[in-house]
């Protein structure tokens, strides 16, 4: 663990870090870490995907809890010897020599500061549990007895904090020359501190980097919330009132619950860290409105602003994708790298006082990526992406650009007993994340997702990434495939490539500087005739299945319908309408029949692979196409 001793990581993360097995940090960790917690400087890291970025940001943030929570407890102890002080003073009445000014002997610092953070959570433990929402562990799971009692951590309080926390934390107490005045104390309340905000593009991010963020503060008694969309904004406000130190958020609900006024969130501005996750992507253009309102509100604090650090993060910071060439011939000058990374920066409020720490590599993609392609007619997608699945068992994740075009693809591979899962944003939150739970749980798990599920999500060992459609921007081919070959991990990521994707395809080769074409995927194509019929029936049985259903749930609407109105269903144009119910029943009956057909069909084995062929891949080492499926 030497190698995080010298980063200024204090000893309660140290040991998480060990319990997790992380030895040493990641490169983006090593150069950025050292910088935000010995010369609190704002950061901005870019590093590829995988490369654990997270736990960059993770650190300080827990580092500057730490850091708050040991002048809090300076601040006890110099409360309990003010108190004693008073009480030898009243007791020899010779106040008058004494140097303390001592304003109301009523503060009872056991109510205002101590232990209130466990009873408070032992009393709502019921609150927290009772609900059947996913996120039922939001606060309370975050919280330890905090074992570094005596606040013996790596990085004393500075001068600086016990300011800050006297002006803007506490409210109600003043630290003078080392002695504790307090003026207002019938304003003194439990409430804590907000110390770091992350914000996050997706909800399953937020939810993830919290379980990281846990992981690394297992000794740290510290509460952490998410406020995410798609969740009872009831039970958010809840966890609000306990007053978390960490909020985890998108910017989307986060907005909301602070235009209501809620009392936690509108500390927001005095926020000690800042976060901007997926940063490039928060402030994209007319994608989080509510992001820009955030800053706004936060800017309104100058000197928290100049109090905060700020930290902002990505694989993608310094790509540029390119617009429409008829927008590009508009501009004067095309974009480059550090007018992006110059604009986000205005864009945040990051200080002058910086670390760049960019480690994006030049072909963009994480190092142990195997990048492939297929081309094939737009009508043949759905047979190479069949293919793959039969031949190239494991966790794979197919990313599409529409969701009807997920629906279609769901239906199908569902048809051909691939179980596939779905991700996206139409869905149900519930639903995503059980989806997401699902994949995870299963090694040989077939995720069909939309962009939703591009960025960020560290799910353990996804093997394939596939492209059913070539993504529209470079930033999200890079995400998209960074979902595997993540840490030390390798992965394969496989584009389909129709005419309609030769344009962007095109547009991300160029943009990642590649001299060569990615090297063609090779298909077996003696497997394809017994697949493609497979494919046809199932394709048919999908169809037969749509009309079955669209006639049955106008049926059911019929019915609905007319028992409401009175009107009895038996009513002869009713059954007109709805159609026969014997020719439904032999709807169904020949569905029946063509699956048990194709579920024979699928018993066929296909025959052995026999190719023994080697493509080379960017990093110049030669895959077999065995070892291809195995990752
Ligand atoms: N020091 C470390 N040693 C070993 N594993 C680590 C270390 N730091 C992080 N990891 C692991 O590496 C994986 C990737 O980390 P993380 O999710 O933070 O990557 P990232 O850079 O944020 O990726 P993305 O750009 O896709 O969001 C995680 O499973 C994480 O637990």
């Amino acid at each position: 663990m030497e190698a995080w001793k010298n980063l200024f990581v204090p000893n309660p993360v140290l040991w998480a870090l060990k319990d997790e097995g992380f030895m040493s940090p990641t490169t983006i960790q090593a150069l950025s870490i050292p910088h935000a917690i010995r010369d609190r400087l704002d950061i901005v890291g870019a590093a590829e995907t995988g490369s654990g970025k997270t736990l960059a940001f993770c650190v300080p943030i827990l580092h500057h809890v730490l850091n708050v929570q040991t002048v809090q407890d300076a601040l006890i102890e110099q409360t309990h010897s003010l108190q004693d002080t008073q009480k030898y003073i009243s007791q020899n009445e010779t106040d008058s020599d004494s140097n303390i000014d001592i304003l109301q002997p009523e503060f009872n610092p056991e109510e205002d500061w101590g232990d209130s953070d466990n009873s408070d959570e032992e009393n709502n433990s019921d609150e927290i549990d009772d609900s059947d929402d996913v996120d039922n562990d939001d606060v309370d799971s975050g919280v330890d007895n905090g074992s570094d009692e005596d606040g013996d951590y790596d990085n004393p309080p500075t001068e600086e904090d016990i300011e800050e926390l006297g002006e803007n934390e506490v409210g109600c107490v003043r630290v003078v020359h080392n002695i504790v005045l307090d003026p207002t104390p019938q304003t003194v309340n439990t409430d804590k501190p907000l110390i770091g905000l992350i914000l996050e593009p997706t909800r399953e991010l937020a939810i993830q980097v919290k379980n990281h963020l846990l992981k690394a503060a297992k000794y740290i008694n510290v509460k952490i919330a998410t406020v995410v969309g798609g969740m009872a904004p009831q039970k958010q406000r809840r966890i609000l009132s306990q007053c978390p130190e960490i909020i985890i958020a998108t910017p989307g609900r986060l907005w909301e619950l602070l235009q209501e006024g809620d009392q936690h969130l509108i500390k927001i501005p005095s926020v000690k860290v800042l976060v901007v996750d997926e940063a490039d992507r928060m402030v994209e253009k007319g994608h989080f409105e509510e992001l820009t309102k955030l800053f706004e509100f936060m800017k309104d604090n100058h000197e928290a602003r100049l109090k905060r650090q700020t930290l902002v993060f990505s694989a993608t910071l310094t790509m540029i994708h390119k617009g429409p060439s008829r927008k590009m011939k508009k501009k004067k000058k095309a974009l480059i790298p550090d007018d992006k990374l110059d604009l986000l920066m205005y864009q945040i409020g990051i200080k002058d006082k910086k670390k760049i720490v960019d480690l994006t590599t030049k072909t963009g993609t994480a190092e142990n990526l195997t990048e492939a392609r297929i081309n094939c007619p737009k009508d043949e997608k759905d047979l190479y992406l069949y293919y793959f699945r039969r031949q190239y068992p494991g966790r794979t994740l197919v990313f599409a650009n529409s969701k009807d075009c997920l629906r279609r693809l769901v239906s199908i591979f569902t048809e051909l007993g691939c179980k596939p899962l779905s991700l996206h944003a139409d869905m149900h939150q519930k639903q995503r994340l059980k989806n997401l739970e699902k994949f995870s749980a299963s090694n040989d798990g077939f995720l069909l997702a939309s962009d939703v599920a591009a960025r960020g999500l560290d799910i353990p060992n996804v093997q394939h990434v596939i492209h059913y459609q070539v993504p529209r921007t470079i930033e999200n081919y890079v995400h998209r495939s960074g979902r595997t070959a993540r840490a030390t991990k390798e992965g394969l990521s496989v584009m389909l490539i129709s005419q309609d994707d030769v344009r962007n395809y095109r547009k991300i080769i160029s943009t990642l500087n590649r001299d060569e074409e990615l090297p063609v995927f090779p298909v077996e194509y003696q497997y394809i005739p017994t697949l493609k019929s497979q494919l046809r029936l199932a394709l048919e049985i999908d169809k037969l299945h749509h009309r079955f259903m669209k006639v049955k749930r106008q049926n059911d609407w019929f019915s609905k319908a007319a028992e409401e109105m009175e009107i009895d269903i038996k009513d002869e144009k009713l059954l007109v309408d709805i159609g026969d119910n014997e020719e439904q029943r032999q709807h169904a009956k020949k569905l029946v029949n063509m699956r048990a057909d194709l579920l024979q069909a699928l018993k066929q084995p296909l025959a052995p692979r026999t190719f023994s062929g080697k493509y080379p891949t960017k990093m110049g080492k030669l895959v077999t196409l065995h070892d291809a499926g195995k990752y």
